[in-house]
């Protein structure tokens, strides 16, 4: 991979050494942001993950935030999840067989079944909208954390599963032009191409799988994801919109 494809217009880049999150960093940059921003660092001293949990940083390992101040309601600013997702799918598919990639609800990327990055969404606001949103994505190109969480979805690296080296500043200037693009995409067409795209990509679509949410388990068919980004379940009790939930194949 030779030509470095441009940096996307109208976004700007932060490249750290080292800091303790980047999400945190992204927070305490988002009051004084003029346009969305990536914010990239090689170290991580407290990286976070979803649910509270800790997300461990071997060296090497891709760590980035997308901050920005999207306006509107949170329902639609937690739609680009979906997008970072899918934006995350292509740039890894530059690298990777790209049928030995999918993306687990809402917004895992799988790597052979295996948890091979994860995405955290974290936002403040009031009044209803959303005044900022950070968009935290951890791939592990070189190394899978040894602690395994997941038993369902051991984390898995991109070196070890593959044997390709992907060094994070490059992937970085890929996923922020794949990213761009799905917020062209919102703007001008709306979230249902997204959908469809994430769709394209989703692993286990029309297979029974398990939601494990705050009220228990619901068991069914995944027959697809609503213009919400909720997950919708066909149950032995009719349709289930999910909007949180861990999934278990
Ligand atoms: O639990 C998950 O699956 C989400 C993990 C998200 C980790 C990334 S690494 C970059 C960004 N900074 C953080 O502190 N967390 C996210």
């Amino acid at each position: 991979m030779s030509t470095e494809p441009p940096w996307p217009e109208r976004y700007g880049r932060v490249v750290l050494d080292s800091v303790d999150s980047t999400n945190a960093e992204a927070a305490r940059m988002a009051p004084e942001l003029d346009y969305p921003t990536w914010i990239l660092a090689h170290e991580q001293a407290a990286p976070r993950g979803r649910r509270g949990n800790r997300w461990s940083m071997p060296p090497g390992n891709f760590a980035a935030t997308l901050v920005m101040r999207p306006g509107g309601v949170p329902g639609w600013a937690a739609l680009r999840g979906f997008m970072a997702g899918v934006a995350l799918f292509e740039a890894l598919a530059l690298y990777v067989d790209r049928t030995r990639l999918s993306l687990k609800w809402p917004n895992d990327v799988l790597l052979d079944q295996g948890k091979v990055a994860g995405i955290l969404l974290e936002s403040a606001g009031k009044g209803g909208q959303v005044d900022w949103l950070a968009i935290g994505i951890g791939v592990n190109l070189t190394a899978a954390p040894t602690e395994i969480r997941d038993a369902a979805f051991p984390p898995v690296s991109v070196a070890e599963q593959t044997d390709i080296r992907i060094d994070p500043e490059q992937l970085l200037v890929r996923l922020a032009g794949f990213y761009a693009t799905q917020e062209d995409i919102l703007t001008q067409l709306g979230f249902e191409p997204i959908r469809e795209s994430w769709l394209r990509h989703a692993a286990r679509l029309g297979e029974i799988i398990t939601a494990r949410t705050s009220q228990g388990e619901v068991i069914g068919r995944f027959e697809t994801i609503d213009d919400a980004g909720q997950l919708v379940l066909e149950t032995e009790d009719g349709p289930k919109l999910i909007p949180a939930a861990e999934i278990y194949f």
